[in-house]
C-alpha cells in the first residue's frame, strides 16, 4: 500500500489530477487514471497528469485520459503545470520548458503582484495536417475540418450550436472510421463578435468543459476556412482561452488561466 500525495487542478474547467512523479512515483497510470477519475468512487475528474523530471526540458507530463488511455499532448494541463511548478517552487523560471510526447513545449508565466500564476501562455507549435474531411453517409454534417495539434482533432462548424446532442452525436463521430486512433470532436459557432463558441467531445474522457489543444485546433480550422484572422477567443463552457499565432514561426500561441482547486492524498493497492 502506498500513499499518493495529488493536487486537483483546472484550466477553464477542464480538471485533471495531478501527481508530482519525483515525489510519488507511479507505476500504472492507466489504471489509477481510470480509477482516479471516476466520480462518484474515486476524486473525480478529465484524467490523470504526470509531472516529471526530464534531460531535455525543465520538466516532463504525462496525460492519460478518464478511460486510461495516454495522450501525446494536453493544452490545459501543460499550463496547469507551469502554475505547479513555480508555485511548489520547483523552479524560479518564467519561462519553462517541457517535455511532452508531441515535443518541447514552452510555457510563459503571468504573475499577479503577490507572485501567484494566473494565466500561461503556451508555445504549442504549428497545427499541422489541416484539410477537410468527407464524413460519408449517416451524419448531419457531410465535412469537417481535420487538425493535428500533437493529437488527433475533428473540427465541425455549425450555426446552431444549441442543437447539438453532444452525447450522441460525440462518441460517434470519436470512433469515426477515417480516424483509427479515434479522434477529439469540436463543435463551433462563430460569433457577430468575431470570438468562436466551441463545445468538446474528448477521445478518451467524453465530454469536458474545455480542451485547450481542441480550441487551438478550432481556431487554425477557422483561419483555414477563412472565417477569422489573427488572435481569436474561443469560448467554452468553462471558460474563454485566447489563441493566436506567433508570425516569426508559424506556432500557435494558447492563453489561459490555470486554476489549482484542492490538494489531498489516497491509497493505492
Ligand atoms: N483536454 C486536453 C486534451 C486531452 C487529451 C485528449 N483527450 C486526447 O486524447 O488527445 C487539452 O486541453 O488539450
Amino acid at each position: 500500500m502506498a500513499t499518493i500525495r495529488f493536487t486537483k487542478m483546472h484550466g477553464a474547467g477542464n480538471d485533471y489530477i495531478y501527481v508530482d512523479t519525483m515525489k510519488y512515483p507511479v507505476e500504472n497510470p492507466e489504471q489509477l487514471a481510470i480509477a482516479w477519475s471516476r466520480p462518484h468512487t474515486g476524486i473525480g475528474s478529465d484524467g490523470l497528469v504526470l509531472i516529471g523530471r526530464s534531460d531535455i526540458a525543465d520538466f516532463s507530463m504525462r496525460i492519460f485520459n478518464a478511460d486510461g488511455s495516454e495522450a501525446r499532448m494536453c493544452g490545459n494541463a501543460s499550463r496547469c503545470i507551469g502554475k505547479y511548478v513555480y508555485e511548489a517552487g520547483l523552479t524560479t523560471k518564467t519561462e519553462i520548458t517541457l517535455e511532452t510526447l508531441s515535443g518541447i513545449k514552452v510555457l510563459q508565466l503571468h504573475l499577479t503582484a503577490d507572485n501567484r500564476v494566473e494565466s500561461v501562455t503556451v508555445d504549442m507549435g504549428p497545427a499541422t495536417d489541416i484539410h477537410t474531411v468527407a464524413l460519408g453517409e449517416g451524419y448531419d454534417f457531410t465535412e469537417g475540418i481535420a487538425v493535428s495539434m500533437g493529437n488527433p482533432h475533428l473540427v465541425l462548424f455549425t450555426d446552431n450550436l444549441a442543437q447539438i446532442d453532444l452525447t450522441e452525436v460525440g462518441p460517434r463521430l470519436e470512433h469515426h472510421p477515417l480516424f483509427p486512433d479515434r479522434v477529439n470532436v469540436e463543435f463551433a459557432q462563430m460569433r457577430p463578435d468575431g470570438s468562436i463558441r466551441m463545445r468538446v467531445w474528448e477521445r478518451g474522457s467524453g465530454i469536458t468543459l474545455a480542451c485547450g489543444t481542441g480550441a487551438c485546433a478550432t481556431a487554425t480550422a477557422a483561419v483555414f476556412s477563412g472565417l477569422t484572422r489573427g488572435e481569436t477567443a474561443i469560448v467554452m463552457d468553462g471558460g474563454t482561452l485566447t489563441i493566436d499565432r506567433d508570425p516569426a514561426t508559424g506556432h500557435v500561441l494558447m492563453t489561459g488561466p490555470a486554476v489549482r482547486v484542492f490538494e489531498g492524498e489516497i491509497e493505492t493497492d
